[in-house]
C-alpha cells in the first residue's frame, strides 16, 4: 500500500497523517477524537460490516495509585475504573452500536484479593461494561489472583458459557476455557486460554500444573520464579505470572481454523498473552508462543491477533501478513489520557480506531 493510497483512505477516516513501513506493511495514524467514527468506508462509501470495542489490563482496585514491581510505571488502580468508563459511554454513542466488546483479561488487579474485594471489584467493573455491548472476557493472570477457575467458570467473566446460549455460532471447548463465536457470517472470533498451562490457576496436583512447573525450572534458576531469568531475549518469557496453551487447546485451534478455512472466514485470534516476539516485550509473551506461531501460519483464515498483558502495547505484521496487536493496558494510562479502540470490520480490512494511547490502524487482510 502507497503512502498516497494511505493519506486517501485516512482522508475519510479521520484527521489522517500516516506513514507506510513497507517492509513490516505497517501503518501508523494519528489519534482522532472520539466522535470521529469511520462509519463509511474509504473508497467505495461501503459501510462496515460490524463493529467492536476492546480494552486491556483495566486492573480496576479501590487503592492508591501505586508502581509495577520495578517501580518504573505508575498504575492508577482507582482511576482505571473511569477509563472504563469513558470507553463505554465513547461505545454507547457510536451508531451503530459495537457488536461486542473483547476485555482482554486482568479486569481487576490481584490486590483485591487481600483485601477481600475481589467481588466489589469485579461488580463494580461488570456495572460498567453492562450497557455497553455484550462482552467477551479474556482471563489472565490477574484473574486468577482473584478467583480459582471454578469461581471463575461460575461467574460472569465465563463469556463462552454466555455466548453459547446467545449466539448459535458460539461454541465452548469442552474442559477448557476456550471458545469460537461468529458475530457475522464469514466472521469468526476465536478466544483463547493462555493460562492454561501456568501454576497460577492450575491445582498443584493437576497434570498442567506440574507441566507448567517442569517448564519454569528448566527455563529460568531463580528462587522467585516471578523474576525473569538472567538470560536475554525470548527466554525472558519464562515467568511463574506467564503461561502457555495446552495440546488440547492447540489442537483445538488448528481444528477450528481448518474448518474456518474451508468456510472462506477471516479469523481474529484472542488471548491474554501476546504470540509475537515483535508486538510484546519478551516477558510477556506466551511460553510456547512458537506452537501457536506455527499453527496460525498454517492457515489462510487468520487475519489478526489480540492481546493485553504488555502495558506498553505493541504492532508487528508478521510475513503472513498477520496482524499483531498487543493493546497499552489502561492501568498504565494516566487520568487525562485513555487506552481503549473501536474496529470496524470490512470486506477486505478492519481499521481500528485507538484513543488515547491506542494508536489507530488500517488493518488489511492478508
Ligand atoms: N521482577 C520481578 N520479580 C519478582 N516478582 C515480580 C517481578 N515482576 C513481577 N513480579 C510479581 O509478579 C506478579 C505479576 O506482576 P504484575 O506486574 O502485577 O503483572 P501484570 O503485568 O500482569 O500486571 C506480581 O505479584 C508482581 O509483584
Amino acid at each position: 500500500m502507497s503512502s498516497q493510497e494511505v493519506d486517501e483512505l485516512l482522508g475519510h477516516v479521520g484527521d489522517a497523517t500516516a506513514t507506510a513501513d513497507s517492509e513490516q506493511f505497517q501503518v501508523r495514524v494519528r489519534r482522532r477524537t472520539k466522535s470521529e467514527a469511520p462509519t463509511e468506508n474509504m473508497e467505495d462509501g461501503a459501510r462496515p460490516l460490524f463493529s467492536f470495542g476492546v480494552i486491556a489490563d483495566i486492573q480496576y482496585a479501590d487503592i492508591d495509585d501505586g508502581y509495577n514491581f520495578s517501580c518504573t510505571r505508575r498504575r492508577y488502580y482507582r482511576h482505571s475504573l473511569e477509563q472504563l468508563r469513558r470507553a463505554t459511554l465513547a461505545w454507547r454513542s457510536e451508531s451503530p452500536r459495537p457488536r461486542f466488546v473483547l476485555q482482554l483479561g486482568d479486569v481487576i488487579d490481584g490486590f483485591n484479593k487481600p483485601r477481600r474485594a475481589s467481588r466489589s471489584a469485579l461488580d463494580a467493573v461488570l456495572r460498567e461494561l453492562e450497557d455497553a455491548a455484550l462482552v467477551h472476557h479474556v482471563w489472565g493472570n490477574h484473574e486468577f489472583y482473584n478467583f480459582s477457575r471454578e469461581e471463575l467458570a461460575a461467574s460472569a467473566l465465563n463469556s463462552g458459557r454466555e455466548a453459547a446460549t446467545q449466539d448459535q455460532g458460539a461454541a465452548l471447548a469442552e474442559g477448557g476455557n476456550w471458545y469460537h463465536f461468529s458475530p457475522e457470517p464469514r466472521f469468526r472470533f476465536l478466544v483463547l486460554d493462555a493460562y492454561d498451562v501456568s501454576v497460577i490457576g492450575r491445582q498443584e496436583r493437576s497434570e498442567r500444573y506440574s507441566q507448567a512447573l517442569r517448564l519454569l525450572q528448566e527455563h529460568n534458576d531463580n528462587e522467585e520464579l516471578n523474576q525473569p531469568p538472567a538470560r536475554p531475549g525470548v527466554e525472558q518469557r519464562f515467568v511463574k505470572f506467564g503461561g502457555g496453551f495446552s495440546q488440547d487447546q492447540l489442537q483445538w485451534l488448528d481444528r477450528l481454523l481448518t474448518l474456518s478455512d474451508e468456510k472462506l472466514e477471516k479469523v481474529t485470534v484472542v488471548s491474554h498473552l501476546p504470540v509475537h516476539p515483535s508486538s510484546s516485550d519478551p516477558v510477556c509473551l506466551a511460553w510456547n508462543y512458537e506452537e501457536v506461531l506455527s499453527v496460525l501460519h498454517s492457515h489462510k483464515c487468520v487475519v489478526c491477533f489480540m492481546a493485553g498483558h504488555d502495558h506498553d502495547g505493541g504492532y508487528h505484521r508478521d510475513l503472513y501478513g498477520i496482524h499483531h496487536l498487543t493493546f497499552e493496558g489502561v492501568i498504565e494510562t494516566p487520568p487525562d489520557n485513555d487506552a481503549f479502540g473501536s474496529v470496524y470490520v470490512y470486506e477486505d480490512k478492519m481499521v481500528l480506531k485507538g484513543n488515547g494511547r491506542v494508536a489507530s490502524r488500517i488493518l488489511q487482510y492478508p
